[in-house]
């Protein structure tokens, strides 16, 4: 029997997780799909709150499609939520809104014990594999389409604070009192995220991305047992399984971090926050493969010169290697739609 060897991808990002310059690079943007957007707020109230509307295929696929009509993004991004992964697993979860996330907390052996196990997680997440089944379906076949789960130090320090913010202290110190509780949740998130991204593949998903929001509090050895190890741990049992699908890693506020991370974890692509500078990533991290990222999610507030400006300054830093555009971190729900507007057209050379 004779293979053949993959065919080439067409899709621009695809193209850039593969390590191709292109002369353009494909863009989208963290929480594209999000309040700042007058359809959102209306499809979120029609779903009446957020979870709901995580757990309804059709409005999930409708908010997901909406900023690619607008604006003709090269990705789409599945909506839903990193925290559905805690709730699939036995964890209350709700919202408040203005304040945002709050679940139960797990700071005991004896109430880790008590979740499910890893693959009871598909009971609660089938909606989020049909809202893929939709996408695939339904977005136009230039777009890109990107699950993702939130990484296990990250999930972990709401699970373990019961709230999220600036609160990953109470993680921390369990981390420090009780590390084998600590590290059995961190292994118990790990394995639920790898048979949860294996679902969303298996639904359509054509890239995962990992967001480790709060890798950035992590220092030395806690690094590498909790963000490097864990995401290390998901792409290769994603890769043996999925062996063609891309993976995109955010260690958010990783700093000098950053440095080798796609290498050890064996992601294709690293996204970068704004608190590094471009010209210093594309020399450290970008001359490993593929980065995304970097503009300060404020210019889709401000505008004007200093966006165009700033866009043209990371396009330009990154000209050299593989590279999609994108923000530091997610839009805000007072960011101007006809900023994004602009970012995008400066992107692609308007
Ligand atoms: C930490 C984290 C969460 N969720 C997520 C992260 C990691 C990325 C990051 O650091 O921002 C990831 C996420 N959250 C959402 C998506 C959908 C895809 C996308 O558009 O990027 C993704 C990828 C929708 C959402 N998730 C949330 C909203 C706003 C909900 C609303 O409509 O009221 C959206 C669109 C709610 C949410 N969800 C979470 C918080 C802290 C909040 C409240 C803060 C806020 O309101 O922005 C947890």
């Amino acid at each position: 029997m004779t293979v053949n060897p993959a065919p080439r991808p067409t899709k621009t990002i695809l193209r850039a997780l593969a390590g191709e310059r292109l002369p353009t690079p494909p863009v989208w943007m963290m929480r594209q799909a999000g309040r700042y957007l007058p359809e959102y707020r209306a499809t979120r109230a029609q779903a009446g709150d957020f979870l709901s509307l995580c757990y309804t295929p059709d409005l999930a696929a409708e908010v997901t499609l909406q900023p690619i009509r607008r604006f003709g993004f090269d990705a789409a991004i599945l909506f839903a939520d990193i925290l559905l992964i805690p709730q699939a697993l036995g964890m209350d979860l709700w919202f408040v809104t203005g304040e945002g996330p709050r679940l139960s907390t797990i700071t005991t052996g004896a109430e880790l014990a008590a979740l499910k196990p890893a693959d009871a997680v598909h009971e609660t997440l089938a909606p989020v594999y049909e809202t893929l089944r939709i996408l695939s379906r339904e977005l136009p076949r230039e777009t890109t389409l990107i699950g993702f789960a939130g990484a296990p130090w990250t999930v972990a320090t709401y699970m373990v604070a019961g709230r999220g913010g600036l609160e990953q202290a109470p993680a921390h110190a369990l981390k420090d009192q009780d590390r084998a509780t600590f590290q059995g949740l961190i292994d118990l998130v790990t394995e639920a995220t790898i048979t949860y991204l294996s679902a969303q593949i298996e639904a359509g998903a054509e890239v995962v991305k990992l967001f480790d929001s709060w890798a950035g509090s992590l220092r030395g050895q806690d690094f590498d047992d909790f963000a490097l190890e864990p995401t290390r741990r998901i792409i290769a049992a994603l890769k043996q399984r999925h062996p063609q699908i891309p993976i995109i890693a955010f260690p958010r506020e990783a700093g000098d971090r950053y440095i080798g991370f796609g290498r050890a974890t064996g992601a294709d692509c690293v996204a970068l926050d704004n608190s590094v500078a471009a010209e210093w990533a594309a020399e450290h991290v970008q001359k490993d493969g593929c980065v995304q990222g970097n503009l300060a999610p404020g210019h889709m507030v401000t505008g004007g010169q200093a966006l165009v400006d700033e866009t043209r300054r990371i396009v330009a830093a990154f000209s050299d290697g593989p590279h999609i555009f994108n923000l530091g971190h997610g839009i805000t729900p007072d960011a101007d739609p006809d900023n994004v507007a602009l970012m995008i057209q400066t992107v692609r050379g308007g």
